[in-house]
């Protein structure tokens, strides 16, 4: 035991104190040995000395991302979650602020029945359990455009929790088999969005636009179930698709109304999860999962370095295609949350606890928003399959891209061509020239008239399938 050193070695957010001897491998008072999962390297330190000391053994050394969302969803709604100002994308700069939105004194807050209904069709889409009561907390922290110094959420007890999200990846090695996963939901939050900063680097002044202050968000906390950014990913596609069939959100990540905040650590598979980051405010699909994988390579690096991941937030730098740190959440981040007074406990019905006497107009009732529930994504792709006889990797396909079902129903309406060839042709030649030439299914220069009527030519052999190809590159060029 020659170079033994006592060392302070960190175990998930605990520190802990044990003996690295040689660089080999360390031990601790209480769990000693070589087999013990903690001695095996959770800390840095163990990273290290595994990697300086000794070669990883076969498999030994894998490395697991754990990926949890939280996505804040902005709610369809013409007015905030408890004023009456209008809810509007790029009105001029603080022309839609109630006196409660700027936090003037004596204002109180009325909840938008709106967001209510909203929250809970979302929350029965996501299969959630409905809480019949929920609360509502102020969450204090200080930013220039939150004038009241904390925000409305609902910690303690939100208004949908425990439900699931269920998407398909492809996977094998040649990614042409179709696999069905699911991510637990762990709640589903109604809080207030907050205003926004302007920064005018030229004056070196911030200016605030409060026309954001106050509107209706949707928190849906993902439990850490996803393992990677492409994944993440589709998780995120699949629920702004179904908010998008519920009415609930535009769920437009462009216009902010769908915004991604990921949390990332890295482990050993059957040891405890490690310290996670949090990439804040991300945008885009294609930045949730760069800003993912980089993540996931970062905190790998930084561990087989011998560094140490700190529970930090972290945000995206689209240029750079890196995440840099934001701000340190250990220990700095205290909220002190408490019940906000002038809201009472939200309470909803459902058939069994409506009273006889309710006034319909005055209550929200559970089973009734579940009648109204539209059809789901999940449910048109099985419609699909059965109505049209097409493969199921085809029924994604047609829903993920932006107007591409309505493009298809519209040329099966007009051709007589079975819905098989319909789809080959769609997919294998519109949308691949499509994707060519970086165009929106809106901006096809070939109408779905046009195509079925090809389709009929085709169909009525009229024509070769050469010669409907030859047409196909005649009329786009012709038209482009
Ligand atoms: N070890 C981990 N690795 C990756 N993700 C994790 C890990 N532990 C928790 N998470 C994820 O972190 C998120 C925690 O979100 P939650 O809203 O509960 O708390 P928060 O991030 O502390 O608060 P805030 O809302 O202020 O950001 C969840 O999505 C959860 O799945
Ligand atoms: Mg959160
Ligand atoms: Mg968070």
């Amino acid at each position: 035991m020659a170079a033994s050193m006592l060392r302070l070695v960190r175990s998930g957010r605990r520190w802990a104190l044990a003996w690295i001897d040689g660089g080999s491998r360390e031990r601790s008072g209480t769990q000693t040995g070589p087999t013990s999962n903690w001695a095996r390297g959770q800390s840095s330190v163990a990273q290290l000395s595994l990697h300086t000391a000794q070669k990883p053994r076969k498999g030994e050394h894998k490395w697991a991302a754990v990926v949890g969302l939280e996505i804040h969803v902005q709610i369809s709604s013409n007015s905030k979650l408890f004023s009456g100002a209008q809810v509007c994308f790029a009105a001029p700069p603080n022309s839609l602020v109630s006196f409660f939105d700027a936090s003037l004194p004596g204002t109180l807050p009325v909840l938008n029945r709106r967001c209510v209904e909203a929250a809970v069709m979302t929350g029965l889409a996501l299969n959630c359990h409905i809480n019949k009561k929920s609360l509502f907390d102020r969450k204090h922290y200080f930013y220039s455009d939150l004038p009241a110094g904390y925000q409305i959420t609902q910690q303690r007890l939100p208004i949908a929790a425990n439900g699931h999200l269920t998407y398909s990846v492809y996977m094998g090695k040649k990614r042409s088999q179709m696999t069905t996963k699911t991510v637990r939901i762990k709640q589903i939050q109604l809080e207030q969005d907050s205003g926004k900063s302007l920064h005018d680097d030229l004056r070196s002044q911030t200016l605030i636009d409060l026309n954001r202050a106050g509107v209706g968000l949707l928190e849906v906390v993902l439990e850490p179930d996803l393992c990677c950014g492409e994944e993440a990913a589709i998780a995120v596609r699949e629920l702004q698709m179904i908010l998008q069939a519920l009415g609930t959100s535009q769920a437009n990540m462009a216009e902010g109304q769908l915004r991604v905040d990921a949390n990332v650590s890295v482990h050993h598979p059957g040891e405890p999860l490690g310290v996670r980051t949090e990439v804040k405010n991300l945008n885009s699909l294609r930045f949730l999962a760069k800003a993912i994988d980089y993540e996931i390579q970062r905190q790998i690096t930084e561990l087989e370095n011998g560094g140490e991941i700190l529970n930090e937030t972290r945000s995206f730098d689209y240029k750079l295609g890196c995440t840099v740190s934001m701000r340190d959440k250990e220990g700095k981040q205290d909220y002190r949350f408490m019940p906000e007074p002038n809201l009472p406990p939200l309470v909803l019905y459902d058939a069994t606890s409506l009273p006889a006497d309710a006034d319909s107009q005055q209550v929200v009732n559970i089973d009734q928003l579940r009648d109204m529930l539209p059809e789901l994504p999940s449910a048109t792709r099985e419609r699909l399959v059965q109505q049209y006889g097409i493969l199921p990797e085809h029924s994604f396909t047609l829903l993920n891209e932006v107007g591409l079902l309505e493009f298809f129903q519209s040329v099966i309406k007009e051709t007589r061509a079975e819905p098989k060839r319909v789809i080959n042709w769609v997919l294998n030649t519109l949308l691949y020239y499509l994707k060519q030439q970086n165009l929106a299914v809106s901006e096809s220069p070939v109408t779905p008239a046009a195509l079925a009527e090809l389709l009929d030519l085709l169909d009525s052999k009229a024509i070769s399938s050469s010669a409907a190809k030859q047409v196909w590159r005649y009329r786009k060029k012709s038209i482009v």
